[in-house]
């Protein structure tokens, strides 16, 4: 290194250490790809070398008491820097940074570094968090879900299917006892699971006390009803960590098999709220309620990969993650990539579905996707296709908005998914066939036959802000 590096004064990020292009990154690193967009007249090493620095030792000036520590070993180093294809002023640069530089099973450590300056940087146009590589010494040292794919089906008794659910509508304004009818209707008429809305936790239209006994009231006549095991996610987001335990510990009394939380809780309460699911044995649903804020623009944020990988550490059971054909954004190779991320022990990089690095999750358990907003029946083929077994399918409108009633809408919804499953386990090309196999179904399933005459035209056709930069063959959906 440079003797120049100990020069009094501001120098270039590049040669205080932070641009390594010699440096070969160690296993058991953490890897990161940031999306820069330079500002006019910094070259792309130095934009690079600056993001290294900043997310990890350095700030503007050379400091002394750098010598007092093995500096070097504590350097973010960036280690590779490519344009992006097709961009004229857009690099993804690869930084590495050593184990050490974060505390064991903390979510909230690892994103004050990664997250906690950089983005804000006069030096860069915009910044994105593309992906990171997780070394299993790393995960190793994350609670991770709290119960996992396996172990939700076992308890559920659940198999060989997605599962299904709903969300109740409207999302506010309904009394706690109407709500608890919705809540039974739509499991009584075959759905798994209902669910609380982000943005429903204790109004002064239904508090939170009322709204459970209710809904566990709707649950528990609706096992009975069906002899399944039914849930309904408790949403127990609250100001305070205090609350949120309060009301989980009130579910749990209550029998209910799940409770929700919404990601604007904060990284701590989340893994907070997953020790207390692993604890007392309760499913834990996470709503992503608010990430498009920093998710969905392609050049500054935190792609919502990252956030996918960081919410299977913290140990969420469940965590939306797009649905491909409804009315969010969810471009179909992205959508691949999150579902592979959450579900697979070994994912491998692929940069199709947008992932730059390989992951491997080290036996910890998979978190269970859930597809939501703006699907219904007539989409079953694409939606078995696309997000595949392992996933919770659920309607909203496309169940609460049948025009018969919510358990008609719930029961087209459960005859839809069990005809697709049939037509895959006999072998056949139910994504070709798919529209073919609902409309025979739907011959002995009046509830079906009117989803489809009232939704089956319905689609979602608008480009995807959010794509790899490598795209292997536009997918139409
Ligand atoms: O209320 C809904 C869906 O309602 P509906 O089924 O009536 O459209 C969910 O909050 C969104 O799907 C969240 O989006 P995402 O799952 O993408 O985070
Ligand atoms: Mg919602």
């Amino acid at each position: 290194m440079s003797s120049d590096r100990w020069s009094a004064g501001v120098i270039p990020y590049a040669e205080m250490g932070y641009w390594r292009p010699d440096y070969q990154p160690k296993d058991s690193d953490i890897l990161a790809a940031f999306r820069i967009t330079p500002q006019q007249g910094v070259p792309p090493e130095e934009a690079g070398a600056a993001v290294a620095g900043e997310s990890s030792t350095a700030t503007w000036t050379v400091v002394w008491t750098d010598r007092l520590t093995s500096y070097e070993n504590y350097q973010g180093k960036c280690y590779r820097v490519e344009p992006v294809p097709g961009q004229d002023n857009q690099f993804i640069a690869y930084i590495a940074y050593d184990l050490d530089l974060f505390e064991e099973g903390s979510i909230a450590n690892l994103t004050s570094s990664i997250i906690g300056n950089v983005f804000g940087f006069k030096a860069l146009k915009a910044l994105r968090l593309e992906d990171m590589r997780i070394p299993t010494h790393y995960v190793k040292t994350f609670q991770g879900p709290a119960h996992g794919i396996v172990m939700e089906r076992e308890y559920l008794g659940k198999f060989g299917r997605p599962l299904l659910g709903a969300t109740v509508k409207p999302k506010l304004g309904l009394s706690a006892r109407n709500y608890g009818r919705v809540v039974y209707e739509a499991l009584r008429g075959g759905l798994d699971f209902t669910k609380d809305d982000e943005n429903i936790n204790s109004q002064p239209f239904m508090r939170w006390r009322d709204r459970f006994l209710y809904c566990m009231e709707g649950v528990n006549r609706a096992q009975a009803a069906t002899g399944e095991i039914k849930g309904h996610y408790l949403n127990v987001t609250a100001g305070t960590m205090e609350d949120m335990y309060e009301r989980a510990e009130f579910a749990k009394e209550l029998g209910s098999v799940i409770v929700m939380i919404d990601l604007t809780i904060g990284y701590t309460a989340i893994q907070s709220m997953a020790k207390w699911a692993r604890a007392n044995g309760v499913l834990l649903h996470l709503h992503r309620a608010g990430h498009s804020t920093y998710t969905r623009q392609k050049s500054h944020g935190v792609n919502f990969r990252v956030i996918a990988k960081w919410m299977r550490l913290a140990g969420v059971d469940h965590i939306h993650a797009g649905t491909v054909v409804g009315k969010l954004e969810g471009d179909p190779n992205s959508v691949r990539g999150y579902y592979d991320t959450l579900r697979l022990d070994k994912v491998e990089a692929d940069p199709v579905k947008g992932l730059f690095f390989d992951q491997e999750w080290a036996s910890m358990p998979g978190t269970m996707p859930v597809a939501s907003g703006g699907i219904h029946a007539g989409q079953m083929h694409q939606l078995l296709h696309y997000l595949g077994e392992d996933s919770i399918l659920q309607f909203g409108g496309g169940t609460i908005g049948h025009p018969m009633g919510i358990a008609a809408g719930a029961t087209a919804n459960r005859v839809a998914l069990e005809a697709m499953i049939k037509a895959r386990n006999e072998g056949r090309d139910y994504l070709a066939e798919g529209p073919d196999i609902l409309r025979s179904a739907a011959k002995h399933s009046r509830e079906l036959d009117i989803a489809l005459s009232t939704w089956g035209d319905i689609t979602f056709t608008y480009e995807s802000t959010d794509t790899p930069d490598v795209v292997e063959t536009p997918v139409s959906v």
